[in-house]
């Protein structure tokens, strides 16, 4: 690892010499937290992003973790998802599908997959998929927050697009000041496809973790906004990811932190 500091606000970052670094400290965070989750509650709720992500932690399907992480326990979810079909190649589903679910058949069953139904309008999506968050927070398969009316995801795994969005939350395309909603719909996102449902930033920052992953120089300038805390007035979605009673945790490439601070160029 080329750097590993606490920032600001309790936050954890890792940046790495290559991809190669990051996917194997990626994976190992998971299957910690997988371990820890499962010890103390008995299951774990994790949530999944789009984008780069799956990419990223492929090897979670291969030796050792496909024998050591206890599968049977996890119910997974996405942070966000587009409003197509499960078999559409934008959906959020099928990259995880294809990407990992696939190559743990038997291990992690189709019942454990809590996918969006896309094929609803966006409002009636997210509507369905808070009511599906609701019924497993109920019966505890999804943690409750201590401080908030908000379920607690065990992990948020979020991967930071270059204009700094999260989840399906864009800069200028979503309430910063939401706090009813869990689950929310945009029908203009500024990258295709239009319709989205997402996370609110409320729900995210009820996480007991959640990991924000940049990589590729493209993501260079909206990490350093973001981490060095350089503006914009108007906050970047990414800038306001900060679990309350949780820890956030992210993971950058060398070219994604290569315009950050001094103190994250540094080599070990
Ligand atoms: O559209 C989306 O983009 C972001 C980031 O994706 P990337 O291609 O820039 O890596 C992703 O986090 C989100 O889940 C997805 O729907």
């Amino acid at each position: 690892m080329a750097f590993s500091g606490d920032g600001k606000d309790g936050r954890e970052l890792r940046v790495y010499e290559n991809l190669d670094e990051l996917k194997v400290d990626l994976v190992e965070y998971i299957a910690k937290l997988s371990d820890a989750a499962v010890k103390e509650r008995g299951t774990f709720a994790i949530a999944l992003s789009g984008g780069s992500v799956i990419g990223l932690i492929g090897a979670l399907c291969q030796a050792p973790y496909r024998e050591t992480v206890d599968w049977s326990v996890w119910q997974v979810f996405w942070a966000d998802e587009r409003l197509v079909a499960k078999d559409h190649p934008d959906s959020n589903y099928k990259l995880a599908k294809d990407g990992l679910f696939s190559k743990l058949k038997v291990l992690v069953l189709p019942s454990q997959l809590h996918s969006v139904n896309g094929l609803l309008s966006a409002e009636d999506a997210a509507v369905d998929y808070e009511f599906v968050i609701r019924q497993l927070v109920r019966t505890r398969l999804i943690g409750v927050s201590e401080t908030s009316d908000c379920p607690k995801f065990d992990l948020v795994l979020l991967d930071m697009g270059s204009d700094g969005h999260v989840a399906s939350l864009f800069p200028g395309h979503f309430d910063p000041d939401e706090t009813e909603e869990w689950v929310t719909y945009i029908t203009d996102s500024p990258e295709p496809p239009s319709g989205r449902i997402t996370f609110t930033m409320p729900v995210i920052n009820a996480a007991a973790n959640v990991a924000v992953i940049a990589t590729g120089s493209d993501k260079a300038e909206a990490a350093h906004l973001v981490i060095d805390d350089a503006g914009p007035e108007c906050p970047l979605p990414a800038k306001m990811v900060n679990p309350a009673d949780g820890k956030l945790t992210w993971f950058l490439d060398k070219l994604a932190a290569s315009k950050l601070g001094s103190c994250a160029q540094s080599s070990e």
